[in-house]
């Protein structure tokens, strides 16, 4: 390469960079204004429906509650709006740690996580209007018709099973338009899987091209989908950056709701407290984490944890905030020989990435990266290998988003100091782990974050069931459809597992020992964000997602999933809160007239 091609490369990258940094700094900045918001003189007011969390359960739900309901409704946000920065797929990782991210930190874990910092892992949750599903990776699974069987057929729930919930599943997909799924022949990566299917067709696995919530380049979540197009409807009205601090309980037999307390931050940052009645309903969309701190710190929860707590009990509802289940990773760098069009550095300062995403949505920045899946599910302990086309990955922000000590991070990325390197990584989970944890609160104090504890690799069976996964892993990247991209898997040498491997022939013969691989699980495992079951269905909700033993609190989100999704989750909570919403409207209409927005 002549010294005046690099000189214009050089100049090139720093132009880019540049945009980029100005895209990023205007995209966090630029905020659409919200409308519908509830002034403060207005604050006296009842609804019908109030809506707590305005994340994918609540944002679903309020969009036909809003279009349908002859109420009125309240949706309550803890966060504001999120900037534009949260629609370019590849960029979503930077809201990590942000203002629109809780930035939770699990506990430190006793089974898992050694190679964290205080062994605890980064629990990320988005925060404002769209919630987690506008700073996930914006995968969308179609539903496995088996998971639902299995709610029904495991824990008794005889109103949920495949044929209950598949349309619902149909109604919660998006519109082809509003879609990118990873074309054929989209890179060497993506055409390897493709020619692997062939060649495992003799087995169970599903393989999967990854499609995203992605419309024209940008995310295209609940927000847009849903929530969006109801936001100027006259019977709405929003609050957001408010904090929902308490429900207050009728002192009947059969209590109900009857208003909640709700905490906003004045312009000198002094905490403001109002109430605000419940007429109809209140329905708990605050997700698997928030949910149930919300119940335990209004004192409904287990009376002899609250007791421990100081918090006077109003209602005994054992189970809330346990069985919290979250699938849990092993990531594999893997490089390429070959060049293919993975991301890393030079593909990023590439010219032609950024004039492509901005003249068509397509390219590296239009996707995150994830280009598909196999899964097998069939036996006892289902597992999926996700496959991320990322071969430089930039150290300060994996390790400031996945709590890494260095010492783990370089172990498993040791090329991660070449910006142009070539490769991807290789995600082996169990689909239906057995390990559960649960959520807990340190005080009652809502501004507090709740103690999360996800228990990850509790349960033995999780460990060999990710190890299955793994060396399925293994037989998909040294099968033949692979070949040609000269894949190398870099078993990462962890001072702290050396006894157990990786040795020569580990590298040679591609079977690690089980020692090994359980030590790199607990090692360098990281919790996949898909937390749910803290409030399950027939434990702490029934089965129409009614709180137990109180008459007008629904809770609809991933904390009444009673076991994980066999896949990513967030298409199935917005099933279920289309359902819940197909509940709340009919009931409705039973009743009769409603009262109109003052
Ligand atoms: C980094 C990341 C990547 C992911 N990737 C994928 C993916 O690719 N595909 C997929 O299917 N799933 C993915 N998920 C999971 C998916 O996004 C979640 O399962 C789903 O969004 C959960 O929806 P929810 O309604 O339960 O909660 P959330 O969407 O988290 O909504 C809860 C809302 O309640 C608000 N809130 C909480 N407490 C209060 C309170 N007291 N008062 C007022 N408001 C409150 C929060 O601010 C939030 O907006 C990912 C999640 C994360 C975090």
């Amino acid at each position: 390469m002549g010294m005046h091609f690099q000189k214009i490369l050089v100049v090139g990258a720093i132009v880019i960079g540049f945009l980029s940094t100005l895209v990023l700094l205007v995209g966090t900045l630029l905020k659409d204004s919200i409308p519908n918001v509830l002034t403060p003189q207005e604050r006296q007011y009842a609804f019908d429906y109030v809506i707590v969390g305005a994340g994918t359960g609540g944002s679903t739900l309020t969009s036909l509650l809003a279009k349908h309901s002859n109420g009125t409704v309240l949706l309550i946000e803890a966060g504001g709006q999120f900037g534009l920065l949260s629609r370019i797929p590849l960029l979503t990782t930077f809201q990590q740690k942000g203002i629109n991210d809780w930035s939770f930190l699990s506990v430190p874990q006793h089974y898992s996580s050694r190679g964290l910092i205080d062994r605890r892992q980064c629990l990320p949750r988005g925060k404002g209007l769209g919630g987690s599903a506008n700073l996930n990776y914006m995968l969308h699974f179609e539903g496995y018709g088996a998971d639902f069987d299995s709610w029904r057929d495991l824990h008794n729930l005889s109103d949920w099973s495949w044929a209950h919930m598949r349309s619902f599943m149909a109604a919660a997909k998006p519109k082809p338009a509003e879609m990118f799924e990873v074309p054929r022949g989209y890179s060497k990566l993506s055409e390897a899987l493709d020619e692997a299917q062939a060649e495992f067709a003799h087995k169970d696995w599903v393989f999967r091209r990854s499609r995203y919530n992605i419309k024209n380049g940008l995310r295209h979540s609940v927000l847009q989908q849903f929530l969006n197009p109801v936001l100027h409807s006259s019977n709405l009205r929003l609050l957001p950056e408010a904090l929902v601090k308490r429900i207050q309980l009728s002192p009947d037999r059969l209590p109900r709701a009857t208003s909640i307390l709700v905490g906003t931050k004045d312009e000198d940052n002094k905490e403001q407290e109002f109430s605000v009645e419940v007429r109809k309903e209140l329905i708990l969309c605050a997700g698997a984490y928030q949910t149930p701190q919300l119940l335990l710190a209004s004192g409904i929860g287990e009376r002899s944890i609250l007791d421990k707590l100081g918090i006077p009990l109003q209602h005994h509802l054992p189970s809330v905030g346990q069985n919290l289940h979250d699938h849990f990773n092993l990531p594999l760098f893997v490089s390429m020989g070959a060049t293919g069009a993975t991301i890393n550095q030079r593909t990023l300062l590439n010219p032609m990435t950024l004039i492509n995403f901005l003249s068509s949505g397509t390219g590296p920045l239009g996707n995150f990266g994830v280009l598909g899946n196999v899964a097998s599910h069939g036996g006892s302990s289902p597992f999926g290998i996700t496959f991320f086309g990322a071969g430089a990955i930039d150290e300060a922000s994996l390790m400031s988003i996945s709590n890494f000590k260095g010492a783990a991070f370089r172990a498993l990325f040791p090329r991660y100091y070449n910006a142009s390197q070539e490769g991807f990584v290789v995600i082996s989970s169990c689909l239906q782990p057995r390990s559960r944890g649960s959520v807990g609160l340190l005080n009652r104090h809502m501004r507090r974050n709740p103690l999360i504890d996800p228990n990850y690799l509790s349960r033995e069976e999780d460990v060999a069931c990710t190890i299955a996964a793994i060396r399925s892993a293994v037989k998909l990247v040294t099968s033949a459809a692979f070949a040609s991209l000269h894949p190398r898997i870099h078993w990462p040498k962890l001072q702290e597992c050396s006894n157990f491997g990786p040795f020569e022939r580990d590298f040679s013969e591609q079977l690690p020992s089980d020692h090994y691989l359980e030590c790199l699980l607990r090692h360098i495992g990281l919790g996949s964000h898909h937390p749910g079951g803290t409030c399950a269905l027939g434990s702490v909700v029934d089965t129409q997602l009614r709180l137990q033993g109180v008459s007008n609190v629904r809770i609809v989100d991933a904390s009444v999933l009673p076991r994980p999704v066999s896949g990513n989750p967030n298409s199935v909570v917005v099933a279920i809160a289309l359902r819940a919403a197909s509940w709340i409207l009919k009931s409705e209409l039973q009743a009769g007239p409603a009262s109109d927005l003052k």
